[in-house]
C-alpha cells in the first residue's frame, strides 16, 4: 500500500467540549480497498473522530483530509462539493424523511448523491433489494422499526456506491440477520475498492470484516489489534487497562476490573 492509496487521514487531530479532551493528537489513515474498524469504550472518541474527519465538527488543532482526485488530500473543510458526491456516511441520526417512502428516502439520497434521475431508481431498487427491505419499500419511515431505519440509513449511504464510507455502529440496531447482510454490504463496498471506516462495540464481528483495528482510548489511539487474533477482547482490555496511569480501570458490575499483569 503507497501514500497514493490513502483517502481518508487524520493529522494530529484534537477537539475537546470544555474542560473535556474528546480527540486527543490523533493521526489515522483509511486507504482504498480496506477496512479500517474503530472500537473503544462508550465515550473513547469514535464518534467524535468520524465527525471530525467528515467535517462536520471543527478541529481545535490538526486537520482531518479526504482524496479529491488528482487534487490528493484536502482538508475537508476546503473540500470541493462533487468531491463529497462519493463519499457515504451514517454517523448519528440515519438519513431518513419521516414523511417518505423507504424509496423515495433512498431515490432522495442517490440524488443528493449525483445520481441521475435514470440511475437512482435501479440504484434505490438494487441497495433496498440487498438490505432486505424490500418488503417496506412503500412504507412511510416515520413507521419503521429502530433496525429497518438503521437500514435505511445504511441503504442511504451506500446507494451511489461511494469511494469511501464511514459508519458510526452500523449494525447497532440489527437483527442477526441484518449484521449479516451489512457484513456483506462492507465486504463488497472494500472489495470494489472503497475506502471503509467502520466503529463497533461488537469484537467479533469486526474481526470477521476488518483488515486493520485500532483502539481509542479517552481519545488517544491506544494500539491496534491483528483481525486474526486469538483472543481479541483479552488483547483489547489489555490495551485499554494498559493505557490507564494505574493499569486500574472499574467497570460496572466488577468494582476491582482487572489490573495490570
Ligand atoms: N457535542 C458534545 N458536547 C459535549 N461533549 C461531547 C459532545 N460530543 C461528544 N462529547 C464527549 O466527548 C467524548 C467522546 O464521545 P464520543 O461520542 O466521541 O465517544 P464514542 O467512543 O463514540 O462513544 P460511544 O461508544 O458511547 O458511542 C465523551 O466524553 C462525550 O461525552
Amino acid at each position: 500500500m503507497s501514500a497514493q492509496d490513502v483517502v481518508l487521514e487524520a493529522r494530529g487531530v484534537t477537539r475537546s467540549f470544555g474542560a473535556e479532551v474528546a480527540v486527543e493528537d490523533l493521526d489515522l489513515t483509511v486507504r482504498a480497498g480496506e477496512v479500517h474498524a474503530l472500537v473503544g469504550l462508550n465515550g473513547a472518541g469514535k464518534t467524535t473522530l468520524m465527525r471530525l474527519l467528515l467535517g462536520m465538527l471543527r478541529c481545535d488543532s490538526g486537520t482531518t483530509c479526504l482524496r479529491d482526485g488528482d487534487a490528493g488530500l484536502v482538508d475537508v473543510r476546503r473540500l470541493r462539493p462533487p468531491a463529497w458526491a462519493s463519499v457515504g456516511h451514517l454517523v448519528e441520526t440515519p438519513f431518513t424523511y419521516a414523511e417518505l417512502t423507504v424509496l423515495e428516502t433512498v431515490r432522495c439520497a442517490a440524488r443528493l448523491h449525483g445520481l441521475t434521475a435514470a440511475e437512482a431508481g435501479p440504484a434505490s431498487q438494487q441497495i433496498i433489494g440487498a438490505l432486505a427491505l424490500d418488503h417496506w419499500s412503500g412504507r412511510r419511515t416515520g413507521t419503521l422499526s429502530l433496525g429497518n431505519r438503521q437500514r435505511v440509513g445504511l441503504a442511504s449511504a451506500m446507494v451511489h456506491r461511494p469511494g469511501l464510507l464511514v459508519l458510526d455502529e452500523p449494525s447497532n440496531a440489527l437483527d442477526p440477520a441484518g449484521v449479516l447482510v451489512v457484513r456483506r454490504e462492507i465486504l463488497d463496498a472494500a472489495g470494489r475498492g472503497a475506502a471503509v471506516l467502520v466503529s463497533s462495540h461488537h469484537l467479533d464481528e469486526v474481526a470477521r470484516i476488518a483488515d486493520r483495528i485500532t483502539v481509542l482510548h479517552r481519545g488517544q489511539v491506544v494500539g491496534t489489534l491483528p483481525p486474526d487474533g486469538a483472543d481479541l477482547e483479552r488483547a483489547f482490555f489489555a490495551m485499554v487497562y494498559g493505557a490507564e496511569a494505574d493499569g486500574h480501570l472499574e467497570l460496572p458490575g466488577d468494582p476491582a476490573g482487572p489490573r495490570r499483569t
